[in-house]
């Protein structure tokens, strides 16, 4: 029997695939051999000894403490992509919003009060205020060509803008679905000095905090439009203050509302809902639930963010999953306490990232607990897992 943890609202989509006979699954509970989470801050949390895999039902990761996960040998994985088009139509809502003035025309036109012919006359005469502009004589910036970025940059060519994207990171899988009229930028600054619109689709780390500050909005044409469906942090958020105050930006569009941003005129700022949709929280929960089931029952990974990609279709009788620091001779340690304890090893892989190695090991027979423990004894070794 798995035990499940969630630690927010998980579709149940997702959840489904966990069935009775060898799961349970609760929102509270003790020692748990995963956690379903989406935003919910693990950073402070004290990580169960149980503990083998996180599954994030969505694209960031920024909430979970992913260096201490892989010391105490936790997996930890997301769903690359399974939200992307849902922020893709809200940047898209968020382009139209600010260049259009909408949510200040709204509010104008919820307040009009008088008879209607009075309200028709404040209508034609308050218009003028809310004059906006339209997307295809503009240039959009595009940070990040990932899952999220590609399609932005795409949708935004398909409504005649010209695109300008920045990503040092590119897969090759990205630029094949990149359209090929996205021109490129050799950095954050020649994108920004280049652009009229410029989005945000990074990944908040130690080199992306902060990287749009004062310096950059004060290089981008006057009048710009930042949007950040990314992270808040990701942002000065005096900065942005400052240059709505000046006109050198028109809008902030976001989606990490604080109470710096309340009652800005020019900031729509929405409550983190790029991934709100039916469809997006199940595509992240079902893509997530059968990751975290392939790695409990089989030790198989699949989108990962701290182990390597490994997959395996089983042989023999049972199998071994070590994960362990990688170093040199731990394959040979670990196949000399098989060898003692007479377990042949029918196939095997060892595969390694960022200073974490992790094998799949077939072996003939059953693995007795002295082998296991055998393993699990040797220094560097973080997890054993027999399956
Ligand atoms: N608002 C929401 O609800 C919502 C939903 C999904 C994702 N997000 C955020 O958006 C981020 C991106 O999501 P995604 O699915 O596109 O992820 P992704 O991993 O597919 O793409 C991220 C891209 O950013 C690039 N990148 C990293 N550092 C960069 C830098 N300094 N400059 C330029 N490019 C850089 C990477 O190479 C990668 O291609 C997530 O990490 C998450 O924080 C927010
Ligand atoms: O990184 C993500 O996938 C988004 O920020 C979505 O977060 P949520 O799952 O809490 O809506």
């Amino acid at each position: 029997m798995y035990k499940i943890l969630t630690l927010n609202n998980i579709s149940p989509k997702g959840l489904d695939q966990f069935g009775h006979e060898h799961y349970e699954v609760a929102s509270e509970m003790s020692q748990p051999d995963a956690i379903m989470v989406r935003s919910a801050n693990m950073h402070d949390m004290d990580i169960p000894g149980s503990l083998k895999a996180v599954g994030r039902a969505g694209a960031g990761v920024n909430n979970i403490p992913i260096d201490a996960m892989s010391e105490r040998g936790v997996a930890v994985f997301n769903a690359p992509g399974a939200n992307a088009n849902a922020v893709k139509e809200m940047v898209l809502a968020g382009m139209l919003l600010a260049a259009r003035n909408i949510p200040q025309a709204w509010d104008y036109a919820r307040q009009l009060e008088g008879d209607d012919a009075s309200v028709h006359k404040q209508v034609e005469a308050g218009k003028k205020k809310y004059a906006g502009f339209e997307l295809p004589s503009r240039t959009l910036g595009v940070v990040g060509l990932g899952a999220i970025g590609v399609q932005v940059a795409n949708a935004a060519r398909l409504l005649g803008m010209r695109v300008v994207g920045y990503d040092p990171h590119m897969t090759v899988n990205r630029a094949w679905q990149l359209n090929a009229g996205v021109e490129q930028a050799v950095s954050v600054d020649d994108l920004l000095n280049r652009c009229d619109m410029v989005t945000f689709h990074i990944p908040l780390n130690d080199h992306t905090r902060h990287l749009i500050n004062s310096d950059r909005l004060h290089n981008m044409k006057r009048g710009s439009v930042v949007l950040n469906f990314a992270r808040d942090e990701i942002v000065d958020e005096q900065a942005v203050l400052a240059a709505l105050a000046s006109g050198q930006l028109h809008a902030y569009v976001c989606d990490f509302p604080s109470n710096g941003l309340k009652g800005q005129d020019r900031v729509i700022a929405l409550p983190h809902l790029g991934a709100s949709t039916s469809e997006a929280e199940e595509n992240c929960a079902i893509m997530v639930g059968e990751q975290l089931r392939d790695y409990l029952e089989n030790g198989n990974v699949r989108n990962s963010v701290n182990l390597p990609e490994v997959i395996l279709p089983r042989a023999g009788k049972s199998r071994l999953a070590v994960m362990n620091r990688n170093r040199p001779d731990m394959v040979g340690q670990i196949s000399h306490v098989l060898g003692q304890s007479n377990i042949n090893i029918v196939h095997m892989v060892n595969e390694s990232r960022n200073g974490i190695a992790y094998n799949l090991i077939d072996v003939e027979d059953e693995i007795d607990e002295e082998a296991a423990r055998g393993i699990a004894g040797i220094d560097g070794v973080l997890r054993v897992r027999v399956l």
